[in-house]
């Protein structure tokens, strides 16, 4: 996430309009109809200009002559006008409603989508707080903007101009006492403008801050209070809403100030007129229509002018959430690849998750069976002298993988071996690209991964990771998740068998039984059951599967290494595993150490001739025990 200070210097000479004008693709579809709100609180607005000069043509009509009929008239006039100026109103709102709810829901999609397509590298250096604060009150910013200011901003202007030229037309000495006030407001407005939009944006900032501690504190609530952590992690939650507390007050004090120029300015000016017009009535120079009329005018702007400041505030505001959306939307996503990439564009996909890096992966059983290797190369998955650094890491920071070159047959299931925080869910990721390599290749039947297609590649690689991730749905849609449209219920119990989940058919609802955040809870190893039937469920030709065991107790994962020896006998696995009963699922190890594979061989093999091997499975073993 980019800090506070860097995004304030590369804000520098960017102005909110040319923020704004970047809403313009979203905003053309409803253009016609904008417009024809706008013009239609124009018409608005300026009939409450007509009201003076029926004012005055009553003054010094039929009150001056004392006809009850003109008064009565005048009055009629009087209500129709407001009549008409509220309909007009509330066409105007009927006119931006639907449009706007529509543009706000496609830039909504936009970023969803876009999100969805961001490499997991974005996601591990940004926030969620930041990211959500962007798709929800960043966006109704842009909502209320587009409502409220940007129009307001054009009819207030139209007014004020409209109704100095009808003043200065009545009395233009008066007119100029009025106009007085005009430069130093505008003056005030430049200086507000600049400094509110630094503000702004803190406050926006420490909204998305604000919103990842509280979304840590939700998710993390076990942890919280199993270390007794809730006065700690109160006090963090505190210390943000202060500062936002803090940056709100600076907002208020600023919209204060720039209120107190804009109102009083013209109220004095008001003052000055109401006396030298009234002086001049007196001296007969003036009628009292014209000074009645002049000042219904003068009061009539009060509301377009006094509007200004937080119109102008808003509009700040709106120009900020527009750089923050679109500091995610300028965001590389994947590289394409390969001839055509549905999966890059589509949001439909099996990546509708909110949890990106969760169980993300599926393979799917169609299209595997139609890859065969290509003539003359080595089938399986194979690493070339692949190297891989993240992408954060300093630059010469030593790789997290030097120098990997393995090769798993066809058909082979590989255990990858090596001591904590060496690398292999690192290396596991590479495969399904959700990191890429910084160099060497890896290839699937002969092919490099990074000419096939996503899809080609997530219909062929499905992955099972240490933490389950379950989503907001049945049981049954996400065991399925893993499986093309078409597959249906043999498919899912057949899964459901494999993983030894057949606990899912005995709970309230069976399959259909909602879980994820909203659902029933599971254990660990339930969690990691479904997600491993996800894994096996599209019968995909090559399976990732990051310690997939690890939450199961004794007598569950024995029964599930059975089911699993079924799926591995059709598939080429490469296994992460920490324990001597998951390696001896696989039919050869891998042991990575250093950054590199170090040794290769069967489980008895590596134990015999490899001491850190030996020694890593020694304490695997006590483990076991
Ligand atoms: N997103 C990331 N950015 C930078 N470094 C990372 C990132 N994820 C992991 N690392 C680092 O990469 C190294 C390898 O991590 P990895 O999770 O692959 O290890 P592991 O062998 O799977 O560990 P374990 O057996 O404990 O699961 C660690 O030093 C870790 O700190």
């Amino acid at each position: 996430m980019p800090t506070t200070d860097a995004v304030t210097k590369d804000r520098a000479g960017r102005s909110t309009v040319r923020s704004l004008l970047r809403l313009w693709p979203y905003v053309r579809p409803v253009r016609v109809r904008l417009s024809g709100a706008a013009l239609v609180a124009v018409v608005a607005s300026c009939t409450g200009l007509v009201f003076p000069l029926v004012l005055k043509w009553m003054v010094d009509g039929p009150v001056a002559g004392h006809d009850p009929a003109g008064v009565w008239l005048g009055a009629l006039y009087l209500l129709l006008l407001g009549l008409a100026e509220a309909g007009l109103f509330g066409l105007r709102r009927w006119l931006v409603a639907r449009p706007l709810a529509g543009v706000e829901a496609a830039m909504r999609a936009d970023l969803y989508r876009h999100l969805q397509r961001l490499p997991v590298a974005f996601h591990d250096r940004w926030a969620s707080g930041q990211l959500l604060s962007r798709g929800t009150t960043d966006l109704m910013l842009l909502r209320m903007f587009l409502a409220f200011p940007l129009t307001f901003l054009l009819v207030n202007s139209v007014t004020i101009l409209m109704g100095v030229a009808i003043m200065l037309a009545q009395e233009w000495t008066l007119g100029l006492v009025l106009l007085a006030p005009a430069v130093p407001v505008m003056i005030v407005c430049w200086l507000f403008e600049r400094r509110y939009s630094e503000v702004a944006r803190r406050s926006q900032d420490q909204v998305g801050d604000l919103t990842t501690v509280v979304e840590e504190s939700v998710l993390g609530i076990r942890i919280i209070k199993g270390f007794g952590r809730h006065r700690s992690q109160a006090r963090a939650f505190r210390e943000l809403s202060g500062k936002l507390r803090g940056t709100e007050l600076v907002k208020a004090r600023l919209l204060a100030s720039i209120w107190a120029v804009i109102v009083t300015l013209p109220e004095l000016a008001i003052g000055a007129a109401l006396v030298l017009g009234t002086v001049q009535v007196a001296d007969g120079h003036l009628s009292a229509g014209t000074l009645v009329a002049f000042l219904s005018t003068a009061l009539a702007l009060r509301w377009p002018v006094d509007s200004i400041g937080f119109l102008l505030a808003m509009s700040q505001e709106a120009g900020t959430a527009t750089e923050r959306y679109f500091e995610v939307m300028d965001a590389a996503p994947e590289e394409p690849t390969g001839s055509g990439d549905p999966a890059e564009v589509s949001a439909g996909g099996r990546f509708r998750s909110s949890a990106v890096r969760g169980a993300a992966l599926f393979g799917t059983g169609a299209a595997p069976a139609a890859r065969l290797p290509a003539a003359g190369t080595a089938g399986g998955l194979q690493f070339h002298s692949v190297q891989f650094r993240y992408p954060d890491a300093p630059a010469d920071a030593t790789p997290v993988l030097e120098r990997i070159d393995l090769h798993i047959r066809p058909g082979e299931s590989m255990a990858l071996v090596g001591a904590t925080g060496i690398g292999k869910t690192t290396l596991t990721a590479l495969v399904p690209r959700l990191h890429e390599v910084t160099s060497g290749r890896i290839t699937l039947d002969g092919e490099d991964i990074t000419q096939m297609s996503r899809d080609t590649l997530r219909e062929l690689v499905a992955v099972a990771f240490e933490e389950p991730t379950l989503f907001s749905a049945t049981v049954g849609e996400n065991v399925l998740m893993g499986a093309e449209d078409t597959a249906g219920e043999p498919e899912l119990d057949r899964a459901l068998a494999v993983a030894q989940a057949d606990f899912a058919h005995a709970l309230p609802q069976g399959t259909a039984t909602q879980v994820g955040e909203q659902g029933l809870s599971l254990s660990g190893g339930q969690r990691q059951r479904l997600a491993l039937a996800r894994a096996v469920v599209g019968r995909p030709r090559f399976l990732v599967l990051d310690d997939p065991l690890s939450a199961l107790d004794v007598h569950t994962e024995a029964a599930v290494e059975a089911a699993l020896r079924r799926v591995l006998a059709e598939t080429t696995a490469l296994i992460v595993a920490h324990r001597p009963s998951t390696v001896l699922l696989a039919d050869r190890v891998a042991l990575l150490s250093g950054g590199r594979i170090a040794a290769v061989g069967t489980h008895h093999e590596l134990l015999r001739t490899n001491a850190e091997y030996a020694h890593l499975m020694s304490g695997a073993e006590e483990d076991d025990r």
